[in-house]
């Protein structure tokens, strides 16, 4: 990787992920000429329009372009085709799983904020969530996403196994240990050490652990009373590190802290390589539709330039998303009364980039795009 030359592999996939990775790579193009980067964009198939165009939800070619790559974009997977259908044998969430097993993604950092204008917009009392900020690290390539699964022929029974090893786990849980000792010393891990043999597992190496950490506070929570302390005290949470189905679950729970599943990001990190993507799903309902948010992306593209090393950029994109929050500059999910298209909202994001970075406009007083800030 030279120093301002990158190869990005993007797969967008499918619902939204076509709509919203547009407007990442829009960003990523004002950015290229702000910064005076190239980004060489590579394209590959995946999930339901790769199983409907080649009959393999991850083709070898898009695997190929992604283990090449100095990073992945990954936009979403899923199509209610399958979803409908218990039957299908090739599903495109199979796409999405062996992609990351095969690029060694074992740790999902899924970062939650909140924003000052969008406390209201929250379910949930100011009180409770105004200042919420917590970085959970789910692990990402075992647990019983990934263990045996058997259907009986005659459909009587079923079973997915959930398996962890020591190797699975140490990993990501050191990662979690060095991020908890950045911010404020707090770790939790969350389990169901109660009833799981795995869990117990988790628990022992983490204690073991902890032990070359002894600044951080190793706090246990079970996961049916963190899905509850969540929302009502997630201010009690820094860092959360769990297992790959109790993350999935909980960090989209989380999600209703910040406003949107709309907003939050993430990046799945291996050894060897990087993918980011939003933690939503292809959210088929709004597809074609101008609906979707398109900020889940766009910090996911912020989190993929910390990864390449790219910080000042990679900050001027968050203040931009900020500067289009902050101006009500949203999508629907987030203001039913005044809103804006996935387009216009990327577009707006892009501008505050471009313009800014170049020092054409005093920015408080600028009308950008097609609709005015009011
Ligand atoms: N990483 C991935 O590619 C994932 C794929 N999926 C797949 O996505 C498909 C749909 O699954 P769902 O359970 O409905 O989850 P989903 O995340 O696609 O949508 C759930 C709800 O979240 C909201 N939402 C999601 N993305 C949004 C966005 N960008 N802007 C505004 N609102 C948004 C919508 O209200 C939507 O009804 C399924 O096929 C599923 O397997 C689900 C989760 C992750
Ligand atoms: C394989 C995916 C559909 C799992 C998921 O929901 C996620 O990673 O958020
Ligand atoms: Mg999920």
């Amino acid at each position: 990787m030279s120093n301002n030359y990158f190869k990005i592999a993007v797969l967008s996939g499918d619902g939204i992920g076509p709509e919203i990775i547009s407007e990442s790579i829009k960003i990523l193009d004002v950015i290229a000429e702000a910064f005076q980067y190239k980004f060489h964009f590579d394209y590959g198939l995946i999930g339901a329009e790769a199983i409907f165009k080649t009959g393999n939800p991850l083709p070898e070619e898009t695997l190929k372009i992604c283990k090449e790559s100095d990073a992945v974009l990954f936009g979403a997977i899923g199509d209610p085709v399958f979803d409908n259908n218990p039957d299908a044998k090739v599903r495109p969430e199979q796409g999405l799983l062996k992609l990351r097993k095969e690029l060694g993604l074992f740790a999902n950092i899924r970062p939650l904020k909140t924003y000052a204008s969008l406390i209201e917009k929250s379910p949930l009392k100011r009180e409770i969530i105004e200042g919420a900020d917590i970085q959970i690290f789910r692990e990402l390539v075992s647990g019983i996403y990934f263990g045996e699964k058997f259907t009986d022929p005659d459909g009587g029974y079923a079973y997915d196994v959930c398996k962890y090893s020591r190797e699975d786990i140490i990993p990501i849980a050191h990662m979690a240990f060095q991020e908890a000792q950045k911010r404020n010393k707090k770790l939790t891990l969350i389990d169901k050490a109660n009833v799981l043999d795995t869990s117990r597992l988790w628990r022992k190496i983490c204690q073991e652990i902890a032990s070359e950490y002894p600044d951080v506070q190793l706090d246990y929570m079970f996961v049916d009373n963190a899905a509850m302390q969540l929302i009502l005290n997630p201010k009690q949470f820094d860092v959360i590190l769990t297992e790959n189905m109790f993350g999935d679950i909980i960090s989209d729970e989380a999600s209703v802290i910040g406003g949107s599943i709309g907003l939050l990001p993430s990046a799945s990190v291996g050894e060897n390589n990087a993918l980011f993507e939003p933690i939503h799903g292809s959210y088929p309902q709004a597809k074609g539709k101008g609906i979707a948010n398109p900020i889940a992306s766009i910090l996911s593209v912020a989190m993929m330039l910390d990864h390449l090393g790219l910080q000042a950029a990679a900050n001027k994109l968050r203040q931009s998303v900020e500067h289009a929050i902050e101006n009500k500059y949203v999508t629907i999910d987030l203001n039913t009364k005044q809103y804006y298209s996935t387009s216009e909202v990327g577009s707006f994001i892009a501008d505050h980039i471009r313009y800014s970075e170049k020092s054409y406009y005093n920015f408080e007083n600028v009308k950008i795009g097609k609709s005015t800030i009011v």
